[in-house]
């Protein structure tokens, strides 16, 4: 459902990507690692639409993209900067629905049901400044789920909240991936989080950035925090990852 050929992108003389290749499949869960600075975040901006690449091509379901993708949604970290403090909660979830159609009444009903799968059902007509960080990454993950995009981009969506409602979260997202048959891409920091949510793990090294190596998760798709990350695949698959992109801030790429 994606595919991105050869992928470049300078700002100015500085090559951050170069001759990016990889393809996501539909209904996959992808993980990105890499140390910072290798462009994930740039990598995202070019799928989203929000950068037009220097070289190469991204295809969505079999349509380059040249602006931001209809059916596309992205969470970043800085949920305090992603919704409007002068809408309710309900009302930014509703809001990106303009954009397909429909009634208030209808759009109003689809931001009720999006807010009720994160766990936020009674939350719909406060303000996101009365609500935790946390709630209001919720309220981030549910206004994305709400939309129905055929790819959801995730960029450290879970940096900013504490080590519980981390978890809390990507137990969310685990839900909605498999509920929902939602293909992710999910850039993270949390070498642990990338095995934990991915179906594949995407390491990319830096100067420039390129594709280091992909990791396929042969875990089990039902996870547990404590279970899962007790499990002798999964200390395996986060070591060789761990090692991947240690190895990626010293040496250029394979
Ligand atoms: N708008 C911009 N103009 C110029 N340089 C930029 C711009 N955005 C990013 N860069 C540079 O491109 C490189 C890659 O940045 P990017 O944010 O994509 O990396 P990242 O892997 O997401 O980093 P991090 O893990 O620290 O968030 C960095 O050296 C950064 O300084």
């Amino acid at each position: 459902m994606l595919e991105i050929n050869a992928l470049t992108h300078s700002y100015g003389d500085h090559t951050v990507l170069s001759d990016m290749n990889l393809e996501v499949a539909e209904g996959e869960l992808v993980s990105i690692v890499g140390p910072s600075g290798c462009g994930k975040s740039t990598l995202l901006r070019c799928i989203a639409g929000l950068i037009a690449p220097t070289g190469g091509k991204v295809v969505l379901n079999g349509t380059p993209v040249d602006g931001v993708p209809d059916d596309l949604a992205v969470v970043f970290q800085d949920y305090s900067r992603s919704l409007l403090p002068w809408l309710t909660v309900r009302d930014n979830v509703a809001l990106p629905l303009k954009r397909r159609g429909g009634t208030r009444a209808e759009r109003r009903a689809s931001a009720e049901e999006a807010l009720k799968s994160v766990g936020l059902a009674d939350a719909g007509r406060k303000y996101p400044w009365q609500l935790s960080g946390g709630m209001q990454q919720r309220v981030s993950i549910a206004r994305a789920l709400a939309y129905r995009p055929s790819l959801l981009l995730m960029d450290e969506p879970f940096g900013s909240v504490d080590a519980q409602t981390r978890e809390d979260l990507e137990d969310l997202v685990l839900q909605v991936h498999r509920d929902g048959g939602m293909t992710i891409l999910l850039v993270t920091h949390d070498i642990d989080e990338s095995v934990y949510l991915g179906d594949r793990v995407v390491v990319l090294g830096r100067n420039p950035g390129r594709i280091r190596a992909e990791i396929a998760v042969d875990l089990p798709a039902e996870r547990d925090q404590i279970a899962t990350r007790a499990d002798a695949d999964f200390v395996r698959l986060r070591a060789e990852v761990g090692k991947l992109v240690r190895g990626a801030v010293t040496s250029s790429p394979a």
